[in-house]
């Protein structure tokens, strides 16, 4: 994936320890494309065996000997590591290679820093920020002190005025979690309202979820074009890592007028930083209350399956379960002597670009969602008209004739939508 191939590129080195994990591999090519996101210019990896993190410097001796001398022989400007160290293990880092030393985390929570768009994502991305960097404090501060006393341990006075500083900024960095904290609770109350609003309806919802770049948007795109209540209210979709940040839900009206409310979220990739699934969460969880999930799977990269591993595992971790689910395996037209669309096992081989693939699409989630309708004749009285509102954006009306005692409407209603509307059934 190369994107933004006319800015100016940092050369870096990846290290990752294989602590014999079986997606050791594919995390390590999974690093190499999060370094291009952040516009980064891999020059080198170096991995090493070990069954446990050396504790100072995480790697072995004879690596960290053989990372100083990649970093000068390739000139590479920082060094990427595949895991998140501790601010100390850090710290040694850059005292024996001499350039800067970022780790997994920080890496991807640069990538979301530079997506966020909207007000909530900017909200979120900062307080994980913050987040990662509270017990990380000390380092720069005692850095900064071992550079005012010339690198030696310093008098009991400055290491007292010091530990005032670090306890200054700690508590400054928590108030400023404190007060985004307040504002994100704020806009997640009116997400809850809006969903509250939604339920009401009994439309079923339906949530795209799956990992970056597999073509969520895409698809969500294809479906609102065709069939959304505004057709131009399409997301943005792009060829780079978590290019949605935010939760949108679209009105969607398929054939034979079943609504439903389809709602594109934010990808996922294998070790997702816990401070942002913590910051997060209001808005991983759309997915949650979903009544059926269309898991997105790009099926022309090689390491499909383990990204599908990656989307089960970061489902389980935000309390998504068990929600009906089906696969989608995207990107076809990519692969050569592969039929599309067509059924495959749990799901559906096809590509976003098709239009036959869409059809087909559709079709499942009629039968998933509405196959269990019935149809029923209810007489509605005059005075309440709002509920033939109702049931005209809610269920599917089939025939509308006005009876001198009230409206008398033949519908198809699924059996969860029945008992809010007993008491006008009509025999
Ligand atoms: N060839 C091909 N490309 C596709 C298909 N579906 C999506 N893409 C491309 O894949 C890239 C990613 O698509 P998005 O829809 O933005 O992916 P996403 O899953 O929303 O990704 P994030 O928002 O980053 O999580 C875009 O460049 C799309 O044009 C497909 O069926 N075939
Ligand atoms: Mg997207």
């Amino acid at each position: 994936m190369h994107e933004n191939d006319d800015t100016p590129q940092v050369p870096v080195l990846l290290v990752g320890l294989d602590q014999g994990v079986s997606q050791f591999d594919y995390q390590m090519e999974e690093l190499a494309n999060l370094a291009q996101a952040n516009q980064m210019q891999v020059v080198g990896t170096l991995t090493q065996k070990l069954d446990r993190p050396v504790a100072a410097t995480y790697f072995g001796k004879g690596k960290v000997d053989e990372l100083r001398v990649a970093v000068e022989a390739n000139e590479a400007e920082m060094v990427v590591v595949n895991d998140e160290l501790s601010p100390s293990q850090i710290r040694n880092l850059e005292n024996v290679t001499g350039v800067r030393i970022i780790d997994r985390t920080a890496l991807i929570l640069d990538i979301f820093a530079s997506r966020a768009k909207t007000r909530l994502a900017k909200l979120q991305v900062e307080m994980a920020q913050l987040q990662y960097q509270l017990p990380r404090l000390r380092t720069s501060l005692n850095i900064r002190l071992d550079q005012q006393t010339g690198g030696g341990g310093g008098s009991f006075t400055t290491r007292g005025s010091g530990e005032t500083k670090l306890e200054t900024s700690r508590r400054l960095v928590e108030h400023q979690i404190a007060g985004i904290k307040k504002e994100i609770a704020e806009i997640d109350m009116d997400d809850q309202n809006r969903r509250k609003h939604r339920d009401e309806l009994l439309m079923p919802t339906v949530a795209l979820v799956g990992y970056t770049n597999a073509g969520k948007s895409t698809i969500m795109n294809q479906l609102v074009e065709r069939f959304g209540a505004n057709q131009s209210k399409t997301v943005f979709q792009a060829d780079m890592l978590f290019a949605t940040l935010e939760t949108s839900v679209r009105k969607i009206f398929l054939p034979e007028n079943q609504t439903i409310l389809l709602s594109d979220t934010v990808g996922f990739v294998s070790k997702l930083p816990h401070q942002l699934v913590a910051a997060f969460r209001a808005t991983l969880a759309e997915a949650a209350q979903a009544d059926l999930l269309l898991q997105i799977v790009d099926f022309s990269d090689p390491n499909y399956q383990a990204m599908m591993d990656t989307t089960k595992h970061t489902l389980a971790e935000i309390g998504v379960k068990d929600i009906p689910m089906v696969t989608i395996y995207n990107k076809a037209d990519r692969l050569e002597n592969v039929q599309y669309p067509e059924a495959a096992g749990d799901g559906i081989v096809l590509s976003a670009q098709d239009a036959t693939s869409i059809d087909y699409l559709v079709e499942v989630l009629q039968q998933k969602l509405f196959a269990d309708l019935k149809t029923y004749q209810l007489l509605v009285p005059f005075d309440q008209g709002q509920v033939v509102a109702k049931l005209n954006e809610d269920a599917i009306v089939l025939a509308t004739e006005y009876e001198p005692d009230g409206t008398l409407l033949q519908v198809r209603l699924r059996s969860e939508q029945l008992p809010r509307y007993a008491k006008y059934l009509f025999e």
